[in-house]
């Protein structure tokens, strides 16, 4: 059995013995020497995260998709500090996911611009904005697991890696843990978990990419009580390493972990509002 306790001891035995029958050989590294070099995260390499003093911030953002008239986001701005929790609230059809693909680079805005901004001891910039990459940001569908595609959890979670160095490795333990995946087979199926365990897995996912900002939609939908609270009780773990940003309708069960919050009206408007409870 695999599990991300001994996933590194298992990777270096099965990259050390040649036709082993280790089914996932992306763990071969070329070039990487001895087992030693596959420690186990460090808390270095997990704060590598965030580490900056600095803000998402999304300035006067319009958005028209290609070949259409109306525009979906209108003048959208709002600024995110680093670790924090934001909510994006709002009625269907408002364009909250709109906004999210934005911030994740899956679209590009009409005008306006996404950066992250980095502030000194005074308050003020202390360096020129640097436009927000699509490498620094994760993103979690909404019903997630509707799209894995692999047989086991660890092929799901090292599906279409590049040929593998130690950072992949360091990266993907952190992962693991990070959600709590640590104390399961990672050969299990991941259409066999139960629905919070499926959510774990979609962030593992994307925190082996180690993002600056995690970007969410939806992330409680269609769950059973008991997963949503396993899932809040995660946000709130991973909400002290990194930048977190949420689309949902669920207020009541996020409120406790939110820092900012904001509306979107219909029309794609937003206005930065308390949660209404
Ligand atoms: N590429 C597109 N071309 C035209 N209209 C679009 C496009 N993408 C989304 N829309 C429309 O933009 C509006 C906003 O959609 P969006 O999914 O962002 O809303 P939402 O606030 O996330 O809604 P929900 O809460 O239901 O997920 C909707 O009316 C949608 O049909």
């Amino acid at each position: 059995m695999k599990t991300a306790v001994g996933l590194v001891e298992y990777a270096t035995i099965c990259c050390g013995i040649p036709g082993a029958g280790f089914r996932h050989n992306r763990f071969h590294a070329d070039g990487m020497g001895s087992g030693a070099q596959w420690r186990v995260c460090s808390k270095a390499q997990a704060l590598r995260i965030s580490s900056d003093h600095s803000c998402f911030e999304v300035r006067r953002v319009n958005y028209r998709p290609p070949g259409t008239e109306n525009y979906l986001l209108n003048e959208v701005s709002f600024s995110l500090p680093e670790k924090s929790f934001g909510l994006i609230f709002g009625r269907s059809g408002g364009g909250k996911t709109t906004l999210l693909h934005l911030l994740a680079g899956l679209s590009k805005p009409t005008s306006g611009s996404i950066i992250i901004q980095r502030y000194g001891n005074d308050g003020n910039p202390c360096q020129l904005p640097e436009p927000l990459a699509p490498e620094r940001v994760g993103m979690v569908f909404q019903f997630p697991e509707r799209y894995f595609l692999a047989d086991t959890i660890i092929e799901e979670l090292t599906f279409g890696w590049p040929k593998q160095n130690a950072d992949h490795l360091l990266n993907l333990q952190y992962a693991i843990n990070a959600v709590g995946l640590n104390t399961i087979s990672l050969d299990d199926d991941p259409h066999s978990l139960s629905g919070g365990y499926k959510r774990r897995l979609a962030l593992a996912f994307q925190l082996v990419r180690m993002p600056k900002l995690l970007l969410l939609d939806e992330p409680l939908a269609g769950l059973d009580w008991k997963a949503r609270a396993d899932v809040v009780k995660l946000l709130k773990h991973l909400k002290k390493e990194l930048t977190i940003l949420v689309v949902s309708h669920d207020l009541k069960e996020l409120a406790s972990l939110v820092d900012r919050s904001w509306r979107m009206q219909m029309g794609g408007i937003l206005k930065e509002e308390a949660i209404p409870l």
